[in-house]
């Protein structure tokens, strides 16, 4: 058994690290390129006194506390950063779509900063938040989806705002938006659609951008095909997704947003008949237990905190509290990825750790220690949304691949 670690390029930091073991190739199919789409879709783009012929894209990754920019001219990374954004900042807010106008300064922004002119752009994309299930791949983004993304009858998260912004910045200058395998893919087998009460449907709700593509990346590393191997894909980030990948299809998963192991800030699944006692208790509104359980459940609803890193601190300085916390969500992620596991009948090509609290040595070794019986532990700190971002615009104006319409049909992007 052993563990393989890739440090993920933090934003910003240049692809020709000796310390990064996945390459980043550029895509190579231009000689593909419909010569339509070509003149349509290249661009002059000059860049301190330099012109080149190329595609550029917009990637943009809104999360609950953050939005993450980056832009790209084909594969290659121009420019890169992370916006934090203070509870204060996003608290004044009431209702996510406020937060348009606030985060859509911030992307303007950054491009000012960087003395980037959006008329240099091809394509923006922007992550996919909650939406009707959908197959994976890159969608056009279409009014029906911005009203499914606006008014959050999927559910609310960040992501949500992925195709709004990206949209609103496209539209100024008349190129398409995008959103690349979003939150809402479903490759689920049908077994595992059933919750086990009728009325109730499971759906599948995940981290499918930053999974799919480390997938990819640790597939092309062993040298197989990804519909050749099955992995126990997790990606912990503030939400914790598990998924069982079958040859490339993510056939069952936590819902990242709804249950399974507990999270820095998600309660995960919770016994049932207490939580019902609960929503009659009289002390909360349905929204307001909603949020609790999604955005103040979990660790933080031990210990105050949703940074792993903070509670980590406190643990290793003997805060016994932080220290059985902790060990609880490695427990439970655990018992999960066991879970998987059985979805795929055992036949485990590997385990693979990614997201933001993969770059916890804390976390992942007391993980490990617990799966590592299932076969190779792959680690991959952090995540690979932005660039994945990219390469899925790219991949469907390079004329690669049929951009998808929300209602399912694949095209030619127009
Ligand atoms: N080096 C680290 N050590 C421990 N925890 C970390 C580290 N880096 C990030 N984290 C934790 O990861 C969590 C956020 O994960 P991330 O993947 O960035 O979230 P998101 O899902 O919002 O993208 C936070 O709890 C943060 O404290
Ligand atoms: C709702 C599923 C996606 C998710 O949990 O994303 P974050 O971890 O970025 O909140």
């Amino acid at each position: 058994m052993r563990t393989e670690r890739w440090p993920a390029l933090s934003l910003g930091q240049k692809c020709h690290s000796s310390s990064i073991r996945v390459p980043i190739r550029p895509r190579q199919s231009l000689h593909r390129l419909h010569s339509r789409l070509s003149r349509h879709r290249t661009r002059q783009f000059r860049y301190k006194g330099v012109t080149t012929v190329s595609k550029c894209i917009l990637a943009i990754n809104p999360g609950s506390t953050s939005t993450k920019l980056a832009i790209y001219e084909d594969m290659k990374l121009l420019f890169a950063k992370t916006i934090r954004h203070g509870e204060e900042d996003l608290n004044r807010f009431r209702r996510l779509a406020d937060q348009i106008p606030f985060r859509l300064q911030a992307v303007k922004t950054f491009m000012e900063e960087n003395g980037f002119d959006s008329a240099s752009l091809s394509g923006v994309a922007g992550r996919g938040g909650l939406l009707k299930p959908l197959q994976s791949g890159t969608y056009e983004v279409c009014e029906a989806m911005l009203e499914d993304a606006r008014t959050g009858v999927f559910g609310e998260h960040a992501s949500n705002l992925g195709s709004i912004l990206a949209f609103e910045i496209a539209s100024e200058v008349g190129i398409p938006a995008f959103i690349v395998d979003p939150v809402g893919v479903d490759e689920f087998i049908p077994e595992a659609r059933l919750s086990g009460f009728a009325g109730i449907k499971r759906k599948s709700q995940l981290h499918a951008l930053n999974m799919k593509a480390v997938s990819r990346k640790i597939a092309s590393e062993i040298g197989r095909p990804l519909d050749e191997l099955n992995f126990v894909v997790v990606h912990l980030g503030a939400g914790i997704s598990v998924a069982a990948q079958k040859r490339g299809k993510l056939i069952d998963v936590n819902n990242a947003d709804n249950e399974g192991p507990f999270s820095p800030e998600r309660a995960g699944t919770l016994p049932l008949k207490q939580l019902i006692s609960l929503c009659y208790s009289g002390k909360y509104t349905e929204k307001e237990l909603i949020h609790l359980v999604t955005r103040r459940g979990g660790v933080c609803s031990y210990l105050g905190t949703k940074s792993v890193m903070d509670a980590e601190e406190r643990a290793l300085a003997g805060d016994a509290e932080a220290e059985l916390v902790l060990r609880a969500m490695v427990h439970q992620i655990a018992k999960e990825i066991g879970a998987m596991a059985t979805v795929l009948d055992g036949e485990v090509d590997g385990v693979i750790l990614t997201g933001g609290l993969a770059h916890s040595d804390y976390i992942i070794v007391r993980i490990k220690k617990r799966v590592e019986f299932l076969g190779n532990v792959y680690v991959f700190p952090g995540e690979e949304e932005l660039e994945a971002l990219a390469a899925g615009a790219l991949r469907v104006l390079n004329g690669e691949e049929l951009v998808l319409r929300y209602s399912g049909q694949r095209e030619e992007v127009r």
